[in-house]
């Protein structure tokens, strides 16, 4: 799917009654696809197939949505340009679920803008990050170390996602008020499920009821938690939530109301925890795919000297250079966000194809990851494509260095993650913990991905089968 370049034209749809047919016929496909084991992006495949184009228009639930591959030059410039007749637009259904005040939301640039300097400054600043890795490698080692050890087979998904909500409800909270965050985290998968599903608001029992009646009982939980702490002056400085409320005390100029503070704090932990929990699932499968890659990273782990009963640094962190290209590589194929989303705020021209008002562009990763002209042999997983990707310079890049700038896992300009670095050192970290300890293999080779979920995953939720190293070297 070599598109770059080539400025086909956008097929129109029917004209007349047939129109209806066939704006109703994409919805079912695309539902089709969604509820299949093909996954949703099997939908967008068929249609650059049949159109040859990078670029096709389409329409899902009465929008016209158009799909421009990321290999297409003008995809990153609305993504880093961000041109002001374009805004970010997720279904109106995630911003029932998310609140008005979520940073992933907000379509108006300027309270991106505030948002974002507001969590951002506190968020990751580097003592956090520290502390982040810290806690994220106590849950990995007690999980790895202290509960694998004396499993044979484990499901990698449900223990990622526990680990995963665990550490990003600690860096916002804090270890004591994770504790009344602990129990909710069925509910945070209630509101993740509901993301996608119809927005059926006044029909009992579907998923979209759920996802709202879940949101309420986590933003009851937060506003307690709120409450409690102004109650008894209890403003740490160690976590999210202490450091945005001394802010609004402060009447700081980058201060959140009480009710930006709660949505974003449920924004952070659904942008964080089921992305990174699959981006590990991910990981562990390609991994036991490509055992001779599974034992160089682990000469590399082991090489690292690190004695005892070790906690792992940030520096640490550093030092695995294959390690990091594992993880970028497992990154690139899983591609976990598949499409960013931009609504056009006016007519205009991308690519030469007239968008019209309120179409949805999305922007599409996975075309550009899987794209042969960009990365060599694209369905290979091969971290080391990466290799001297740090070398040279600008004026005449390397094949990794390309390779390595046109990643787009994480998105690009003024919308990037916010998360990307806390994602790496978590998936880091669990790597480290599961080559030094263990070496796995597939338990059920199912490749069938889930019905209806948020992000492409195994249905079988990866299981794997253990072998302690201190047993097989
Ligand atoms: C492997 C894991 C992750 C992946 C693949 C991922 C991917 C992405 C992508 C592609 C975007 C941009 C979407 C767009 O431009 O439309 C994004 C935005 C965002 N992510 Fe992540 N993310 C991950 C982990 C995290 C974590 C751990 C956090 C925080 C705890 C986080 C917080 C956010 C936030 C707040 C935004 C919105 C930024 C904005 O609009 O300014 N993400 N993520």
């Amino acid at each position: 799917n070599d598109y770059s370049g080539v400025a086909g034209p956008l097929v129109p749809p029917p004209a007349g009654a047939w129109r209806w047919l066939w704006q109703w016929r994409e919805t079912a496909a695309f539902l089709a696809s969604h509820g299949s084991g093909r996954g949703f992006y099997h939908f967008v495949r068929t249609r650059y197939l049949r159109h040859q184009s990078p670029c096709f228009r389409t329409a899902v639930l009465g929008r016209v949505h158009v799909f421009l591959s990321a290999s297409h030059p003008a995809a990153s410039h609305l993504l880093t340009a961000q041109p002001p007749h374009f805004a970010k637009r997720y279904a109106r259904t995630a911003a029932d679920l998310l609140g008005a005040h979520s940073i992933l939301c907000c379509t108006s640039h300027a309270h991106h803008r505030h948002a974002r300097r507001a969590l951002a400054t506190t968020l990751f600043a580097a003592p956090s990050t520290a502390a982040f890795a810290a806690a994220f490698d106590r849950l990995a080692t007690d999980l790895i170390i202290r509960h694998w050890t004396i499993r044979h087979q484990v499901v990698v998904l449900d223990a990622a996602l526990e680990i995963t909500y665990r550490a990003i409800c600690e860096m916002l909270v804090g270890r004591g008020g994770a504790g009344r965050l602990a129990p909710l985290q069925s509910d945070v998968f209630a509101v993740t499920q509901a993301m996608l599903a119809l927005p059926l608001r006044w029909v009992p029992g579907t998923r979209f009821r759920r996802g709202l009646a879940a949101r309420k009982r986590i933003m009851a939980a937060l506003r307690e938690e709120m409450a409690a702490r102004r109650h008894h002056q209890h403003l740490h400085d160690d976590d999210l939530l202490s450091l945005l409320m001394q802010r609004r005390q402060l009447g700081h100029p980058d201060a959140l109301t009480e009710e930006q503070i709660q949505d974003n704090m449920l924004t952070l932990i659904i942008a964080g925890q089921v992305t990174t929990a699959t981006a590990i699932t991910w990981m562990v499968k390609y991994l036991s795919d490509n055992r001779l890659i599974q034992d160089k990273l682990r000469a590399e782990a082991f090489g690292l000297e690190l004695k005892g009963d070790y906690s792992l640094t940030l520096q640490d962190l550093n030092g695995m250079d294959y390690g990091y290209k594992a993880v970028k590589e497992s990154l690139r194929m899983a591609t976990i966000v598949s499409w960013f989303p931009r609504v056009a705020l006016k007519d205009c021209q991308v690519a030469g194809f007239h968008i019209k008002k309120d179409w949805i562009v999305n922007i599409d990763a996975r075309s550009l990851h899987y794209d042969p002209a960009v990365f060599d042999n694209p369905t290979v997983f091969d971290p080391s494509r990466f290799n001297g990707e740090g070398e040279g310079d600008d004026v005449k890049l390397g094949r990794a260095q390309q390779q390595g700038r046109r990643l787009l896992v994480f998105g690009a300009g003024g919308r990037t993650c916010l998360g990307m670095n806390l994602a790496k050192i978590m998936m880091l970290i669990f790597l480290h913990r599961l080559l030094t300890n263990f070496r796995w293999e597939m338990a059920d080779d199912d490749p069938s991905l889930e019905k209806w979920a948020m992000f492409p995953r195994l249905k079988n939720g990866c299981p794997i089968l253990l072998t302690p190293i201190h047993d097989s070297s």
